[in-house]
This record gives structure tokens, sequence and C-alpha cells, in this order.
């Protein structure tokens, strides 16, 4: 068994958006946007394709690279890292997660180990510290997932294929621990109680392509009240998105990106139509391979 990356590598993770409304921490959604990150074995460390401030060794695609080697009790290995990047950085669409799950399939392959999901997201959960955005970058689809004394068990459903998902990102970060920090430490139980019929509707509403079922269930209590400060243009889009016909309108992980789910490719349109001037904005499906990994050329 060799203990080094001997070709070139390629690691395909999509975009996620977790939460969903109602299912903090624990519903996400995989889609059709992707970040690919190539590892190559090389004499010197190299980083292109990335933002300028994340091209050094501080790099979380590269550091989780050589962190997963280390705990395979294998040695770090220089490679160049070349990234493709579809994924806004901070935008709530599991940028880190796509630099994790990347670094983490890699290094495994380097310690010459087979492409292996369950343990990919095993490793990839313990290090984002929550399985909602790790859970569908590693399988696709859309997913429930919850951890259990390190053991990660996610659900995988299939998203009715008449699903749009029009996607906000407006050009100013959420760092996820900054959103993180403004959420309460406790909640009341009432709202705990209210939110758990919601998750479940979200869920059944995604697989069936019941708009009325999901414009009901995606109230949330537990983190968009909190949030919607960070985001100045929330107020705008929802609004507007709702109006022309979205079935529910969410932050899309710790934002800044928001979604308006549509049914079908004509309300999509409406809705685009819709958005405030000025926001960047694509329409997006849900991604149902996961992360691929393939030798390449480069
Ligand atoms: N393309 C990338 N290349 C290198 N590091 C990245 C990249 N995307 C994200 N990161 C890392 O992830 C952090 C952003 O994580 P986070 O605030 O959770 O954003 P997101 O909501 O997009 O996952 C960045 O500060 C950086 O450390
Ligand atoms: N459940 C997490 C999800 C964070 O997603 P991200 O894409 O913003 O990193 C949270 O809401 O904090």
């Amino acid at each position: 068994m060799s203990a080094v990356l001997e070709r070139p590598l390629t690691v395909a993770v999509p975009a996620t958006s977790a939460n969903l409304g109602p299912g903090f921490d624990c519903l996400g959604l995989a889609l059709t946007l992707e970040n690919t990150f190539t590892f190559a074995p090389a004499p010197e460390t190299d980083f292109s394709g990335c933002p300028p401030r994340f091209a050094d060794t501080h790099n979380l695609a590269w550091r989780t690279f050589n962190e997963t080697r280390a705990s395979l009790g294998l040695p770090p290995q220089t490679v160049a890292l070349s990234q493709t990047v579809g994924v806004p950085l901070s935008g709530g669409l599991g940028s880190s997660s796509t630099c994790i799950v990347a670094g983490v399939a890699a290094g495994l392959a380097s310690a010459g180990l087979p492409w292996d999901r369950e343990e990919t997201l095993r490793r990839a959960c313990a290090i984002e510290g929550h399985p909602d955005n790790v859970a569908p970058a590693v399988c696709g689809g859309l997913t429930a997932s919850f951890v259990t004394e390190g053991e990660v068990t996610c659900l995988q459903s299939d998203v009715a294929p008449e699903w749009r998902f029009v996607v906000i990102s407006p050009p100013y970060e959420v760092r996820t621990e900054d959103a993180r920090r403004a959420l309460p430490a406790t909640v009341a139980h009432a709202d705990a109680a209210r939110q758990l019929g919601r998750c479940f509707g979200v869920v059944r509403a995604l697989e069936r392509g019941d708009g009325a079922l999901l414009g009901r269930a995606s109230h949330d209590r537990l983190h968009e009240p909190y949030r919607r400060p960070l985001i100045r243009d929330y107020d705008a889009c929802r609004e507007a998105c709702l109006d022309a016909g979205a079935c529910a309108f969410w932050i899309s992980g710790s934002g800044s990106s928001m979604v308006a789910a549509c049914l079908g490719d004509a309300s999509a349109a409406n809705v685009l139509a819709a958005v405030p001037d000025g926001l960047p904005v694509r329409v997006l499906r849900a991604q149902t391979a996961g992360t691929s990994i393939a030798p390449c050329d480069v």
C-alpha cells in the first residue's frame, strides 16, 4: 500500500444549503454548483485558483488533507493544490464543507484507501462540527442527519425533480462562526416542539413536490429570527420572492445567501426577475451525486 498520493486526483464537492428553514443543524440539500480541488504530487507546495488570502498552508483543504494523513500516522505530503471555486466564500452555501470533504477524501486516497463515503462523512463531520452541510456534500440530495457518539446517521431522500432553488448571494460574507454566536444559548420548550413537525413537513414537501406544504412548514424560530439582522437585504428579498410565487424562503445555512424554493421553471423565472436589482442570483437544482473523486491529468 502506497502512503503518498502518486497521481493527481480531483475531488468535486457540491455546494449545500443547510437548515432549510426549520431543520437547524439537521437538514441539508446538495445543489448544482461546485468547488473542485485537484491535489497533485509536487516537489513544493503550491496553490492556484483559490482566493488569494487562502493561497498558503492555512488553506482549509490543504490543512485537512495533511491532518487526515497525520491521523493515519503519515507524514505531511507536499502537493500542488489547484481549485476551481464556484461556491461563494462564507456565503451560507457550505464553502468550508467543500474544502473539508475534499481534504478528507484526498487524504484517505493518499494513504491508498478506497473511496469510502461513510468514513469521509464521519471525519468531515467531526471537523465541521455539525453534519447538515457535509452530509449532502458527501452523499448528494436531501439529507437529515445527526451524530451519536461520533457516528453520523445520514437519512437521504430524493428531491422531486420540479423543484428549482433561486439562490440569492449578496456580495458580503457572514462568517458561520459569527452567525452561530448570534444565537441564544437556550430556546423555549414550546419553540423546540413547534419545529419538529415542520422539519418533517419540509422533508415530505421536497420529496413530493408539495409547494403548499413547504410554505406551511417553512417557519423557523431557532435561528432565522436572530440572523435576519446580519443580512441587510433579507426583508426586501423575502417579500419580493414570496410575492412573485416562491413556495418558501429560507436563509441558506448561516447566510448571507438566501433561497427561494419554486416549483417549475416558469415560477423560478418569475421569482428570479423579482429579486431586487444588483444582487447576484442563480437558479439551481438539487444535485444527486454528492462528492466525486477521480484521477486526472494536470
Ligand atoms: N475556496 C476556498 N478555499 C480555501 N478556503 C476556503 C474556501 N472556501 C471556504 N474556505 C474556508 O472556509 C471558511 C468559510 O467558512 P464559513 O464561514 O463556514 O463559510 P460557508 O458558510 O461558506 O461554509 C473560510 O474562512 C476559509 O477558511
Ligand atoms: N447549521 C449551520 C449551517 C452553516 O452553514 P454554512 O453554509 O453557513 O456554513 C448553521 O446554521 O450555523
